[in-house]
């Protein structure tokens, strides 16, 4: 049995990072850019008011000056205005060439034909986009590594940027085994329990903008659950499993892996919940064997399958660590360091009821999973204690 930093290391070692893949930006929200996108046009293309006004040199601008054409946005005729004149302009038009400044319509005096200015704080290139001022053709626009934010996605297009080339989501296998799940919905036969790893594991990968799961289902026989593990590996990127990686008779997870050709790098955590844990490499691709009480698989998602999936794509860990002050005395026995449901508020922390692994209930309430280190026994009210804040 391993710690838990030692199976997080060994974790970390064993990951490489998805090949990168061109998207279309419609599609890019929330990845990671794999490459430099540089700006391969000025923008904007031409000297742009950004005001409904006049547009004039701003040599002329004491002088009344004669209106001679207007500039609309999204016109492809140009004007050319000279001394003493001025043209209507509008927000986002081209400035006339000629013209250098433009005023606002709410600080002039027209009469006819003929304007006047009373802007007192009219500088020359007033109310003027530059060609390039947003960015320059050749210029780097954004880096391999920055998230596609909406902002990002925005500013690209605006850039005239159609794809992009990213670090992709895992493509994500989930196996669920158990002889004795029944869907929710159905009635619960003696012995059986409902489903709800499968529930709870989509529910938490779709809080990070997976939604493409396949989710199998396995008997717990051998043969059944490595055809289904087969498949999987051969189409996935990353294969999670619940239930069958104890030491029961018809816990069949460790060996239908052995068989497949997966390489066992450990199996069993000193940690509470989740001892059992497996994880073992098929090529490039993950395989994580999650011990089936509920509350395990969550703990252990948390704590080993959501940080590799954010290595394998490149993206930030949402689950942050912070320090947070104990509201209560716990004592647990030394040997196993425990990941307790709990409720985070501004640097305090309290664990809630209902830690037995086969319970959700207070991690239905919970925000965040306290961490209470393999040695240590008692740990008192005002102690300081590591926190994993939990993304929601
Ligand atoms: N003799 C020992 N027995 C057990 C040990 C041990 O060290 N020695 N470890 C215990 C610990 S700790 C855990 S955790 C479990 C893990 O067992 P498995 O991974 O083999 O899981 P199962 O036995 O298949 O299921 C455990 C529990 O979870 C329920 N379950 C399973 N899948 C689902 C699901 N998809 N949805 C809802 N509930 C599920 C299942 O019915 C069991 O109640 O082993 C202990 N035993
Ligand atoms: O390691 Mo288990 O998840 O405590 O029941």
């Amino acid at each position: 049995m391993i710690s838990v930093k030692a199976a997080k290391d060994l974790i970390s070692e064993n990951i490489t990072r998805l090949a990168p893949v061109v998207i279309n930006l419609e599609q890019a929200s929330g990845y990671v850019l794999a490459a430099d996108i540089y700006a391969r046009f000025d923008i904007p293309a031409f000297r742009q008011s950004s005001m409904d006004g006049y547009a004039l040199k701003f040599a002329d601008c004491e002088k009344e000056l004669q209106l001679i054409g207007e500039m609309a946005a999204g016109t492809s005729t140009n004007l050319t205005i000279n001394a003493g004149e001025t043209s209507r302009i509008f927000t986002g038009a081209p400035l006339p060439d000629g013209a250098d400044t433009v005023v606002m319509q709410e600080k002039i005096t027209r009469t006819g034909d003929k304007i006047t200015l009373q802007d007192t704080n009219l500088k020359s290139g007033s109310n003027v986009r530059g060609i390039g001022s947003e960015i320059a053709a050749g210029a780097l626009a954004m880096e391999k590594g920055d998230l596609l934010s909406p902002a990002a996605i925005g500013f690209l297009a605006g850039i005239g940027i159609t794809e992009v080339s990213v670090f992709p989501l895992p493509q994500i296998a989930l196996i669920v085994t158990g002889k004795e799940l029944q869907k929710p919905g159905e009635a619960l036969a003696f012995g059986q329990v409902y489903e709800s790893n499968s529930y709870s594991l989509a529910a938490a990968l779709k809080t990070e903008g997976i939604a493409d799961l396949t989710v199998y289902e396995a008997d717990d026989d051998l043969n059944i659950l490595q055809n289904v593990l087969q498949t999987a590996l051969d189409k996935h990127d990353l294969v999670l499993l619940t239930g069958g990686v104890s030491v029961g008779d018809y816990d069949f997870v460790i060996e239908a892996a052995k068989r497949c050709g997966v390489k066992q790098v450990f199996h069993k955590v000193k940690q509470k919940p989740g001892k059992p844990l497996y994880f073992g490499t098929y090529n490039q691709k993950l395989v994580f064997g999650l011990p089936g009480n509920p509350s395990s698989v969550l703990s252990c998602y948390y704590n080993y399958v959501l940080p590799a999936i954010k290595v394998l794509s490149l993206k930030s860990n949402p689950v942050t660590e912070v320090q947070a002050v104990l509201s209560h005395r716990y004592n647990k026995p030394a040997g196993l360091t425990h990941f307790l449901k709990g409720k985070y508020e501004n640097g305090k922390v309290s664990p809630l009821g209902a830690q037995e692994s086969y319970r959700l209930s207070s991690f239905a309430q919970s925000n965040c999973l306290i961490c209470l280190n393999e040695t240590q026994e008692n740990f008192e009210a005002g102690e300081t204690v590591t926190v994993l804040i939990l993304p929601q």
